[in-house]
């Protein structure tokens, strides 16, 4: 997993895409097609809980009836009939308990008989409450089942993008929506999905039973309704970018703490951690804002609807005393009224959720949907172990701008080197004369706009980049070493190496000897990044990855640049011992560590300057005779 060093280092992505969508709410659709095939598995689910929604709101026609029977039975009019001999109507039947039980109808109820009434009214809330929270349950477990495998994908999908993308994508944003929007848009997806399947049908349903006893009341109170919405869409107007807003500077705020972490050692050395504060405060403070603004909002709603639909009550008031109705049928109508109020407060915010839920989706799907610019032909081969030859074939390629445009100076141009398996060849030349390029190109990391690169005669274009990358081992100056033991992290060379091999490999690579003088040995912590271990160390660490990766092929950089004379020896011992029977590419600012490679390439803007031994170079190449009297007359 050569991934694991950071080699060659990505600059400004020539393809990168930005991780939030462009547009403007209005354009961004609920790219529902893509959702679908995550719910798939969790369908069963998913319909039974919309039935226990559907059940849940259809549950609410039983109210009207049922209540006017209990207050009929528990508050009967004083001039009225006795209880038992009250008639009700019942699906278009005139009923009376008295005719339905045999009793006299002139008897009287007693406490028990009122007992037993009452407890229907907590009866009816618990099973509503239970068909209630199975409906919530059940679609907030299809959401997190979702939100698991959408979650998994998406991480899966950005570690497979081509080094191009990393390079003009800042990873705290890919964080942010890998973790928070995608937790953003199944949170409110779910509240959408439970809203929309019960609260319009329980609403219908309320207004149905009102209707069909009182026709005239539901009538005014139908056109109070709409009243409430007006508000509430004013409202939503107001907020709809704050939603948007949240989410990006919540990016902002994920990428600042992420910068000031891994680069945690530039920020101390100058003295910038006031600075690096303020950069996390002010993303916070504008998340903080927009978060606000949009609660505010969305908090706004219930007092609204509540106070709109509130009227309906006081018309109702003024309707039953001009009509003289009974007062133990207002207070059923009167609690079925209060229990519209739920679900259209609910109802009301929809608008709100969907402004935060088609943004976050967006985003998430537009990485789930990012094709890596770089991908295995369909019938790409495995390209097995190889001997290790590898031709550069005319090769010319420039990078591109962040807009996917090339950029006009290539990087290389019309390079043809071949290298024979087993050797040890040194890249020279001034910077930027395209040598980490070169190394970019043979890892695959981007394709060559002409020419071809061949390992062993094999176009990598036409080979799997795993079977290529297994064949390569890395070793370079900026080691990463990940927060785990020192075993773990030699083990990453290759994930089913014994113990056995793994001390073999650090032995090889001189490193045993310093492990087994720091508490713990193998099974110490390395702290991030490695940053508990000297420069040497940790380049010991990666030299015993790669010992253990054993690959064919070797590409060293600038391996011994940053180390004291002793330690340089040391390294260049191991890094000689692991060169053995390999293909090795050393790309070396420092003439004095390829004085003895079988081949020195001069590279100068993008081209072959020159090629042969150290002596050879000497007398025939003018910028080789310039390197090498800057550095040996230091
Ligand atoms: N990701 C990139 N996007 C755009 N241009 C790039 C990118 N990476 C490198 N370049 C440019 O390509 C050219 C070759 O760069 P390269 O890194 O291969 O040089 P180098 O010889 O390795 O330099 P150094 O010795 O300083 O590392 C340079 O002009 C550089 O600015």
């Amino acid at each position: 997993m050569a991934a694991a060093q950071p080699l060659p280092t990505p600059a400004p992505s020539p393809t990168a895409v930005p991780a939030a969508p462009k547009g403007s709410e209005d354009e961004m659709k609920m790219p529902v097609r893509r959702i679908v095939p995550y719910l798939k598995p969790v369908l069963p689910r998913f319909i039974l809980g919309l039935v226990m929604g559907i059940v849940a709101a259809m549950f609410n026609a039983v109210w009207l009836p049922a209540c006017k029977i209990i207050f009929a039975i528990v508050l009967p009019d004083s001039d009225g009939p006795p209880p038992l001999g009250q008639e009700f109507g019942f699906l278009g039947l005139d009923l009376n308990f008295a005719d339905m039980l045999g009793l006299d109808p002139s008897a009287k109820i007693g406490l028990t008989g009122v007992i037993i009434a009452a407890s229907f009214i907590p009866l009816m809330l618990l099973i509503n409450g239970v068909l209630d929270y199975l409906n919530k349950y059940l679609l907030a477990w299809v959401g997190n089942q979702m939100l698991q495998d959408i979650r998994n994908d998406v991480f899966g999908r950005v570690l497979r993008q081509s080094p191009a993308f990393f390079g003009g994508t800042k990873a705290g944003e890919l964080i942010q929506t890998v973790l928070n929007q995608t937790a953003v848009a199944q949170r409110n997806a779910v509240q959408y999905v439970q809203v929309m399947t019960s609260n319009p049908l329980k609403i219908l349903v309320i207004l149905i039973s009102l209707f069909a006893a009182h026709p005239f009341f539901t009538f005014m109170s139908l056109f109070i309704f709409p009243l409430c919405l007006l508000p509430v869409m004013r409202l939503g107007k107001k907020v709809r970018k704050s939603g948007k807003k949240e989410e990006q500077m919540a990016g902002a705020m994920l990428t600042a703490m992420h910068e000031s972490l891994s680069g945690i050692r530039l920020v101390k050395s100058y003295a910038r951690e006031e600075y690096e504060v303020q950069r996390f405060v002010r993303a916070n403070a504008s998340m903080s804002k927009n978060a606000i603004r949009w609660q505010r909002a969305s908090e706004m709603v219930g007092p609204i609807v509540e106070s709109v639909a509130s009227l309906g009550i006081a018309a109702g008031l003024v309707y039953w005393w001009a009509m003289g109705l009974k007062s133990s049928e207002f207070i059923a109508v009167v609690l079925l009224l209060t229990r519209i109020y739920p679900p259209a407060k609910e109802l009301s915010k929809v608008n709100l959720l969907l402004q935060k839920t088609r943004y976050a989706i967006n985003n998430v799907v537009l990485l789930l949907d990012r094709e890596p610019d770089i991908q295995d032909v369909p019938d790409a081969k495995s390209l097995g172990r190889v001997k290790g030859e590898i031709h550069f074939e005319n090769i010319t390629f420039a990078y591109s701008k962040p807009n996917g445009e090339k950029l006009d100076r290539p990087a290389l141009n019309g390079v043809d080197i071949k290298l024979a398996p087993g050797r040890f060849y040194a890249f020279v030349g001034p910077s930027g004369a395209g040598k980490s390029t070169l190394f970019s190109l043979i890892l695959r990391f981007y394709d060559p706009d002409s020419g071809r690169v061949l390992i062993d005669g094999h176009d990598l274009r036409s080979v799997t980049q795993n079977s290529l990358r297994e064949n390569i081992g890395i070793v370079s100056q900026d080691t990463f070493l990940f927060h785990d033991t020192i075993r773990e992290n030699i083990r990453y060379g290759r994930l089913d190496a014994t113990e056995e091999e793994i001390i073999a490999a650090a032995k090889k690579a001189h490193a045993h000897e310093f492990i087994m003088q720091i508490e713990g040995g193998y099974d110490a912590v390395v702290g991030d990044a490695g940053c508990n271990l000297s420069g040497g160390q940790k380049q010991r660490l990666s030299i015993a990855r790669a010992v253990l990766r054993n690959a064919p092929i070797l590409l060293l950089d600038e391996a011994t640049s940053a180390l004291d004379t002793e330690t340089e020896k040391i390294i260049q011992e191991a890094i000689h011992e692991l060169s053995e029977g390999r293909t090795v590419i050393a790309i070396a600012h420092r003439l004095s560590t390829i004085l003895q490679a079988d081949q020195i390439i001069v590279m100068k803007e993008g081209q072959v300057e020159s090629s042969g031994t150290h002596n050879e170079l000497l007398k025939k190449s003018e910028l080789y005779q310039k390197l090498a009297a800057l550095q040996f007359s230091e």
